[in-house]
């Protein structure tokens, strides 16, 4: 289980304190308004990336979603195959933007279709342009609150079943998708193998997104002593799904280090993992934790 998982919790060599070679580093949130036509949102994300490039950003986290109304409708019609990178234009582009820049970009998520499934699937590309890694939604969002919002995503994607985390020049960093924040378990796991940073690719709407959004990546974050960034689309208030926004970077102490409203926007600001590093000093939770009371089970 797990292959994309680099890192051995158990190996004696995992040190929580270690920093990555770059331990300041600026990262972009590029919260992208999406259009019907696939060829615009792709054309809309790489002027994005390469302006967030261009201001120093060494890290471009996309939304959820970003090339593909957020519908049930649209889903299939849209979704790629990344086994075949040559079929697959957002692949490509994500691809030849990495390389390009020099930076990491986790990629958002977009759907995916593989072997007769469709799966909510983030791709992380290298500064090489490499595909690091590819993580596949695990906690899939149904909901049905009578009179306001009813959706449900099982009835078009297959969960994933691989937790992903990967070890980059900018530290480790896990990835997980939007419902995902709502599982304390899956950001309790990547720390446990040493995350500096999570990256959510998200899309609350404003049902939800309001009361929790902010209060689920500042308990990620407080909890686990870490970096949480989010990403979201921009409001589509024509839409069907009326998106939330508000993409968000929150340190380690739980603290909100820069968000936005709901219009198209790009937040750059600066991850130091020395504040991580102090947090932990100042307030050991690791040390503290009873795991004679009550066990984490990694399986
Ligand atoms: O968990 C929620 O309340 C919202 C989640 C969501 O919008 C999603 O996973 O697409």
């Amino acid at each position: 289980m797990a292959s994309n998982i680099t890192v051995n919790p158990s190996s004696p060599a995992l040190d929580h304190f270690a920093l990555p070679n770059l331990t300041k580093f600026k990262i972009a949130l590029c919260q992208l308004t999406v259009y019907s036509e696939k060829k615009k949102n792709l054309e809309l994300a790489h002027r994005a990336i390469e302006s967030a490039a261009d201001q120093g950003a060494k890290l471009v986290l996309l939304p959820e979603m970003w090339n593909c109304p957020c519908s049930n409708d649209y889903f299939a019609k849209y979704a790629e195959d990344f086994d075949d990178e040559n079929a697959s234009p957002t692949y490509s582009m994500l691809s030849e933007i990495a390389s390009e820049k020099g930076i990491i970009i986790v990629g958002g998520s977009i759907p995916e279709q593989n072997n007769g499934c469709l799966y909510n699937t983030c791709c992380v590309f290298g500064s090489d342009g490499k595909l690091k890694a590819k993580y596949r939604k695990i906690h899939l969002f149904d909901i049905d609150i009578p009179g306001d919002i009813s959706f449900k995503e099982s009835d078009t994607f297959t969960a994933g079943h691989e937790p992903t985390i990967l070890e980059t020049d900018l530290g480790r960093i896990g990835i997980a998708i939007c419902h995902d924040l709502c599982f304390p378990e899956l950001a309790m796991l990547y720390a446990a193998k040493g995350a500096h940073l999570l990256c959510y690719p998200g899309a609350f709407n404003v049902s939800t997104g309001e009361l929790l959004w902010e209060l689920l990546q500042r308990g990620r974050a407080l909890d686990n002593q870490l970096y949480v960034a989010t990403c979201s689309p921009s409001r589509d208030s024509n839409g069907s799904y009326t998106i939330w926004g508000h993409s968000t970077l929150v340190g380690p102490a739980g603290e909100i280090i820069a968000t936005s409203g709901h219009d198209e926007t790009t937040v750059i600001a600066e991850i130091d993992y020395s504040l991580m590093q102090l947090q932990r000093k100042a307030l050991p939770l690791e040390k503290q934790r009873r795991d004679d009371i009550y066990q984490f089970v990694d399986l």
